[in-house]
């Protein structure tokens, strides 16, 4: 906006120094998207891939390469993450961080450029797309082949490999007599192998390391009481890392099968009476420090808003009646808060304008050229 006489304008430049995207092993699209934003809007990018996933950032390099970006404006170094990060944290150029992966890691990450800040030339823009446990809530009016769908696709996709997986459910006792034996007859067939074989539903787990992590957790569940494995709960790593998809029923809503990522085919669980709805909403808001996804499944209009309404900060991405997995760039920016990010939406405009640092400039077209002012008399 211009008073008469002046000319505002905004200048959006590029932040002082470079940013330093790393990127999970997940999701080609999540590994082109990271350094590719900060580019755009005029920065120079240090680009870290994850270990498991250089293929397919070199792969990106060469694309963009083929594109013309021009030779060192994005830069793809390889290797360990904590070595990489030895050099670039301590950078006094480093401008900003644009991660995705664990929570661990990035709460690893902003606790090393807490401690760089004095030496940095400017304060480093921090953004980061975390951890989830996301939820798929049931009301007893919830159509029971919406819901059923919903938990098998969100849960079981890509091994459960995607932050946004399904991995806790809340079921109302009524419809969880009507889904039960479906659901786990359903999860028992689903085909796991070859993912070059696309009768398969699923493939192998990414590495030795997930792997362990999901044997442990099926092992941890298998001896603890008050937990029925319903369905899958085994791990088999002697042709390749395959896991079951494990379907957990759990009596404590508090134990870890409600609020740890596991990060692999693993949905847990909890049978409520269905008259503590309300309760439940509370149970889902508090019962984990995510908050990445989410879906509510309900017939009734008045329960799908009460949900919305009391989950409002639960996920920053909400479902109704879909699975809460599956978001589509353009149309559902994606990303959460709590523990789960910093919640800028990697893909969307809120995201590429943390890439630049405004300058606000004003020119004045008639300038004073006496300093007393017209009250003074
Ligand atoms: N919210 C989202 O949009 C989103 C999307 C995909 C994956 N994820 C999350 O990512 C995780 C799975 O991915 P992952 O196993 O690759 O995560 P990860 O945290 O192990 O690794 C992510 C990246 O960080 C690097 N890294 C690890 N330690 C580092 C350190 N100390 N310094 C610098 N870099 C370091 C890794 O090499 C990799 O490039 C899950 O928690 C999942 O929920 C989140
Ligand atoms: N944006 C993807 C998840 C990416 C995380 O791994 C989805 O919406 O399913």
């Amino acid at each position: 906006m211009n008073a008469p006489g002046i000319w505002n304008r905004l200048d959006h430049r590029p932040l002082e120094g470079f940013v330093y995207a790393i990127t999970p092993f997940n999701f080609t699209a999540i590994a082109g998207n990271l350094p590719t934003a900060p580019a755009l809007m005029g920065n120079t990018v240090v680009w870290k891939p994850s270990p498991t996933q250089q293929a397919g950032g070199a792969l990106h390099d060469a694309a963009a390469r083929g594109g013309r970006a021009a030779p060192g404006v994005i830069n793809l170094v390889t290797g360990d993450g904590l070595d990489v990060s030895a050099e670039v944290l301590t950078d006094p150029d480093l401008a900003g961080i644009h991660f995705t992966g664990s929570t661990p890691t990035f709460q690893h990450l902003w606790g090393q450029v807490g401690a760089n800040i004095a030496g940095y030339r400017t304060y480093p823009r921090v953004v980061g797309e975390t951890g989830g446990k996301d939820f798929v809530l049931a009301h007893p009016s919830a159509d029971p082949d919406v819901l059923r769908t919903a938990m098998l696709r969100g849960a079981f996709e890509y091994q459960g490999q995607k932050c946004s997986a399904a991995s806790r459910a809340f079921v109302p006792r009524s419809l969880w007599s009507v889904i039960r034996d479906d659901l786990v007859g359903l999860t028992e067939s689903l085909s796991v192998g070859d993912v070059r074989d696309l009768s398969n539903f699923m493939g192998a787990v990414i590495d030795d390391r997930a792997f362990a992590k999901h044997d442990a957790a099926l092992q941890r569940a298998r001896s603890t009481p008050g937990i029925e494995v319903a369905a899958g709960g085994t791990a088999d790593d002697s042709e390749g890392w395959f896991v079951r998809p494990t379907v957990l029923v759990g009596e404590d809503p508090r134990d870890e099968i409600f609020s740890t990522e596991y990060f692999g085919p693993i949905l847990s669980v909890f049978v409520y009476d269905d008259a503590q709805w309300d309760d439940v909403l509370d149970l889902v808001d508090s019962g984990s420090a995510y908050a990445l996804t989410g879906s509510v499944i309900a017939q009734d209009r008045y329960a799908v808003q009460q949900a919305s309404e009391r989950l409002r900060f639960a996920a920053g991405n909400f479902y109704v009646n879909d699975k809460p997995t599956g978001a589509v760039v353009g149309q559902q920016p994606f990303g959460g808060g709590r523990a789960s990010g910093t919640n800028d939406k990697a893909g969307a405009m809120q995201n590429l304008q943390r890439w630049t640092s405004t300058r606000a400039i004003k020119e004045t077209l008639v300038p004073p050229t006496a300093h007393e002012y017209p009250h003074m008399g």
